[in-house]
């Protein structure tokens, strides 16, 4: 696991430079697209730089990793509506190229398996951009999720639903209940995790994440057991990080020639 500490600019940078790389290697590579607020200075970067020097995504495929339980397909905190309006349109992905979690569909289990099956179909994730809840979910895998788990329904826990009320006029009750998510298994079988946090509430779950007891209590504590995990924060993140010192001396003596 390598732990980056940086402005978060540059955090956004070194993940669009990490899919950049992947693109220009791999113009078909299957990226992994996580709603959330801590991605959004990626996907504006990645915009820019498609604007400016044509990066292209016109080969790419992409997946959620999850969804909402029953909110309207016009819905705007759909996190498909949300990730079409935020890279989607934005680049020239290809709409019909990008899959997420059917979080409408009548047989809700059936269309977990189906998820699950198109990402395998599909070759697995090549690279996937990670946040982290302050209660150290990924995607939407609440504390107590198996460590081996697969794309299935979640009950969201308070601690969430109040954390993404600001998405839904600050009512809590207007946030949904359940969701769709990729398993902590499914995530960990994509090439390479890129997760980021930014501010001084994720540091206690990016403490846990970097340095704590695997753990479902923490549920992103799975990714210790990857073999290519990129974490990206920046100081306030970082601020409970005991080796702290230690990410930072190995960043700063990277050699030029290992990417993230
Ligand atoms: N399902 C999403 C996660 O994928 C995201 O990582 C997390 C953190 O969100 P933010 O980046 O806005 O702090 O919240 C949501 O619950």
């Amino acid at each position: 696991m390598e732990v980056v500490i940086a402005p978060g600019a540059e955090l956004a940078r070194l993940a669009a430079d990490a899919v950049e790389r992947l693109l220009t290697a791999r113009p078909d590579a299957v990226l992994g697209l996580a709603t959330g607020s801590s991605p959004l200075a990626v996907y504006d970067e990645l915009a820019r730089r498609h604007a400016e020097r044509g990066l292209s995504f016109a080969r790419a495929r992409a997946f959620l990793l999850d969804e909402y339980v029953g909110l309207p397909a016009d819905h705007p905190e759909r996190y498909r509506n949300v990730i079409d309006a935020e890279l989607v349109a934005r680049v020239d992905l290809r709409p019909e190229a990008v899959q997420g979690p059917d979080g409408l569909a009548d047989d809700l289990p059936a269309a977990c398996a189906a998820y699950e099956a198109a990402i395998v179909d599909a070759g697995g994730v090549d690279l996937q951009v990670l946040g982290i809840g302050t209660d150290g979910h990924v995607a939407f895998n609440e504390p107590g999720s198996s460590l081996a788990s697969r794309t299935r329904i979640k009950t969201l826990t308070r601690q969430t639903r109040e954390d993404n009320a600001r998405f839904f006029d600050d009512d809590v009750e207007r946030v949904p209940t359940h969701c769709l998510t990729q398993g902590l298994a499914t995530i960990s079988a994509a090439r390479h995790l890129v997760l980021l946090a930014q501010g001084r509430h994720k540091a206690e779950a990016v403490h846990q994440l970097v340095e704590g007891p695997v753990s479902a209590l923490w549920p992103a504590t799975v990714l210790q057991l990857h073999p290519h995990v990129t974490v990206l924060v920046d100081e306030a993140a970082a601020s409970r990080l005991q080796l702290a010192h230690y990410y930072r001396e190995t960043y700063a003596a990277k050699p030029v020639w290992q990417a993230l």
